[in-house]
């Protein structure tokens, strides 16, 4: 074990000076991990300590918090405890939800490396448990031993078996806690743990070893859906995708491309069904009609031939007053403003305009984008400039002193347009696509 855990440290670059941080339940794995560590720490210089989080939903929550503190105590390592609220009516369920709060409390401690003691057991559980709600490559790749980040994740025992851990536990002479929840089949995941793998092991001893390996080659697979995700998406236009040529892909291409995009923009892995209804719908909208479907918490956006992956955004945030800073956020992407000359909105008129504001659209906006030509409005605009309805409600728009001056992804006014030579200011709104 002890061996296992130095070459995982080894194989991750946390040597002398690293600030690792052992996640600990209190439970039989993170027990072991942690007595692992501190044998560790002196042969391989690195700073260790442990962090608990107590959800207070268990009676005996206070006792395992209490006997994490003695464990580190013994050991001479410092524990960080969090007490984390974990709303009982979440609608994700009391399960996630607190997996959720605990998660994010042991990601601020402030360490190079947070180490978890998930092993081979809890890896080949995950796996099944994704196969059966019908997962794909993505899922059924388990979890990764090291993930890079701030700080990152090392699971050194993932290839370990828990009767090794439980073993070596009990060779220790260590003391640990065990979660009732743990023994209750009516969790799904432990019916798994107590229930439907040790009947598969009965026929097939190598079970766990087996969905272990198989999640590795699950992991390989992924990474090469990503980089053909990848090459498809550079193939297609890069950021902007031509919605012809992503149709132009086989239709198993297409639905990779679309996980992918999803994925990059934070959401969750769609189901197939979406998939081949957002398909469906790109194949079938006519060229110049606005498309917007959502896809997996994201929103798949088709305007113009173009087509796009947004994460979905809240309503316009209430005015702003603008006092010249550079960066203003606005409807989750920033508003910029950089000098300029020659172009963009006049510095004089706006320098000596008393209120300068952002916001949306207001009812009757209109605005004259050159001399001569008439007063168009808003909509009349937007259509002009190719801007899609969904995003118009969101455009922020410049008002000094209660006229318009320049709207996003539309331009400037023309009498608040910079002459040659003249100074000036131009904006820009990172989300709109110009
Ligand atoms: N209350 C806790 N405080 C600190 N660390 C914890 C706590 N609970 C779990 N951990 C850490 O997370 C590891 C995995 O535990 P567990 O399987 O219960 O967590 P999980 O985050 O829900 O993972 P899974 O994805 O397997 O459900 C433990 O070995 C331990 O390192």
């Amino acid at each position: 074990m002890r061996a296992t855990v130095a070459a995982r440290l080894a194989a991750a670059g946390l040597g002398s000076g690293a600030r690792l941080c052992c996640a600990l339940s209190g439970g039989v794995d993170s027990t072991v991990l942690l007595h692992v560590l501190a044998a560790l720490r002196e042969e391989l210089g690195f700073t260790l300590l442990a962090a608990h989080v107590n959800h207070g939903l268990h009676p005996q929550a206070w006792a395992w918090q209490a006997h994490c503190a003695q464990s580190c105590a013994q050991l001479g390592v410092v524990l960080k405890v969090f007490q984390v609220e974990v709303a009982r009516d979440a609608p994700c369920g009391l399960e996630a939800a607190a997996r959720a709060s605990r998660h994010a409390a042991l990601r601020s401690v402030a360490c190079d490396a947070l180490l978890l003691a998930h092993h081979q057991d809890d890896q080949a559980e995950t796996v099944l448990f994704r196969l059966l709600r019908g997962s794909g490559a993505h899922g059924a790749a388990g979890m990764v031993v090291w993930q890079p980040g701030a700080p990152a994740i090392l699971r050194p025992l993932l290839g370990v078996r828990r009767a090794q851990i439980e073993a070596a536990a009990r060779e220790g002479g260590l003391h640990w806690v065990e979660d009732p929840s743990n023994a209750n089949p009516r969790h799904r995941r432990n019916a798994l743990r107590h229930e439907v793998l040790p009947a598969m092991a009965a026929h097939f001893p190598a079970a766990v070893p087996a969905l272990a390996r198989a999640a590795e080659n699950f992991a390989e697979a992924a990474t090469l859906m990503d980089e053909l995700a990848a090459a498809d998406a550079r193939l297609c236009g890069g950021q902007m995708l031509q919605r012809d040529a992503v149709l132009a892909l086989s239709a198993a291409r297409q639905r990779n491309l679309l996980r992918w995009l999803v994925r990059a923009a934070g959401g969750q892995a769609p189901s197939r069904a979406r998939l081949l209804e957002v398909q469906r719908q790109l194949a079938s909208v006519p060229p110049l009609q606005p498309l917007r479907v959502e896809l997996g918490g994201c929103v798949c956006c088709c305007y113009r031939g173009q087509l796009w992956l947004e994460a979905a955004t809240p309503p316009p945030p209430r005015p702003l007053r603008w006092r010249g800073e550079t960066e203003l956020p606005w409807c989750g992407a920033l508003l910029r403003c950089e000098a300029s000359v020659g172009e963009g909105l006049r510095l004089d008129r706006v320098q000596a305009a008393a209120l300068v504001m952002v916001r949306g659209r207001w009812p009757g906006l209109s605005m004259r984008l050159a001399a001569g030509r008439p007063q168009r409005s808003f909509r009349k605009l937007c259509q002009d400039a190719g801007v899609p309805p969904w995003l118009r409600e969101r455009l922020p728009v410049l008002m000094a002193d209660g006229e318009a001056v320049w709207i996003a992804g539309i331009g400037v006014a023309a009498a608040w347009q910079c002459e040659d030579m003249q100074p000036g200011l131009r904006l820009s709104w990172d989300g709109v696509r110009e």
